[in-house]
């Protein structure tokens, strides 16, 4: 049984961002932000299969594309990278890009990509705060300045660049020819209410993705039965012993807690393995939990510490930095 905050590592890219309040108060030391990586803490055992970020661009995303499993195993890697996003915030205008306009043949796609039509070629969309885009392995894609969003993804950092804006960064063209379905997408999914609090936004076979809300002072169970990574969007809560609020991220695995959201109510981003949606992922307040699991009466904001499940403070790692 599992419960922790999660940790935060930096990830500075040429495309990212100097100021990403609300959502993180990294400092800018010059070379922009383009993702925060959630992660569990040092010391604790295993690595998850899932990733959950968060990205920020003032720039566009190289156009690329990503291995499957079948693709990733050629390379010695475990997994393949499929990922959904869900947009927390968008400038006027600002658009992601899946998938071709049209069907292209391997040595047409090297074409465009050697020309720069392919920039021409991808199918952008404007996308508002709360949208889900899910990016099965294996679709061209790009991600367009002026957002925020939140990225859950097979744990890989397997990208294959087609084309990068003039940037200076490696392509990888013929891998990236090798693994692409170069042509439309497939339909994206449409949000579905499961219940009063949950939104099942993106379902596939190696995770769920879950938008919850609760209103103000609302009391339920959380029931995580496998890896689960759990986001704070608007409002905050306290989740067993641990306050989320924007930004801040609790990594579950075969845990039951209690979550309970403050006066503001509370908007998260639930995401667990695959392939299907858990029935019972979150439950009315059972009556036999013992006090300890309504710990929301002691609990403590994330600031300079972590307050752990039994009670103790530990003191809140330095982002890790990391430049690609
Ligand atoms: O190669 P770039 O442009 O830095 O983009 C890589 C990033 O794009 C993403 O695949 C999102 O599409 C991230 O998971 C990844 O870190």
């Amino acid at each position: 049984m599992t419960i922790e905050y999660a940790s935060m590592q930096v990830v500075r890219k040429p495309w990212g961002k100097h100021d990403l309040r609300p959502w993180n108060d990294t400092r800018d030391d010059g070379a922009p932000v383009g993702e925060i990586w959630f992660q569990r803490q040092p010391s604790s055992a295993g690595e998850p299969e899932l990733l959950l970020k968060l990205l920020f661009t003032s720039q566009p995303l190289s156009i690329q594309v990503h291995p499957d499993d079948a693709y990733a195993h050629t390379m010695g890697e475990p997994h393949g990278k499929t990922e959904a996003w869900y947009i927390l915030a968008a400038e006027p205008g600002a658009a992601v890009a899946v998938g071709l306009k049209r069907e292209l043949s391997p040595d047409a796609l090297r074409a465009a990509i050697e020309d720069g039509s392919i920039a021409d070629l991808v199918q952008w969309h404007p996308v508002h705060a709360g949208d889900a885009v899910f990016i099965p392995a294996g679709t061209i894609h790009a991600v367009g300045p002026g957002l925020v969003l939140a990225e859950i993804q097979q744990r890989s950092d397997v990208t294959f660049r087609l084309f990068d804006y003039g940037r200076k960064r490696e392509l990888h063209v013929d891998a990236g020819v090798a693994v692409a379905h170069a042509g439309p997408p497939g339909p994206q999914q449409a949000p579905r209410a499961l219940g009063d609090n949950r939104t099942l936004l993106v379902v596939n076979p190696y995770f769920v993705l879950e938008r919850i809300a609760l209103p103000p002072n609302t009391t339920r169970v959380l029931n995580a039965s496998c890896e689960t990574w759990f986001l704070g969007l608007e409002g905050d809560a306290t989740l067993g012993a641990n306050v989320v609020g924007i930004g801040k991220a609790v990594f579950l695995d075969h845990e039951r807690c209690t979550l309970r959201s403050g006066e503001r109510g509370l908007t998260a981003l639930c995401a667990y393995l695959g392939p299907e949606s858990h029935r019972n992922l979150l439950e009315a307040p059972d009556q036999t939990l013992s006090d300890s699991t309504f710990p929301h009466r002691t609990a403590r904001r994330i600031g300079a510490s972590i307050s752990n499940s039994d009670g103790t403070a530990t003191a809140f790692p330095r982002s890790k930095e990391v430049y690609s």
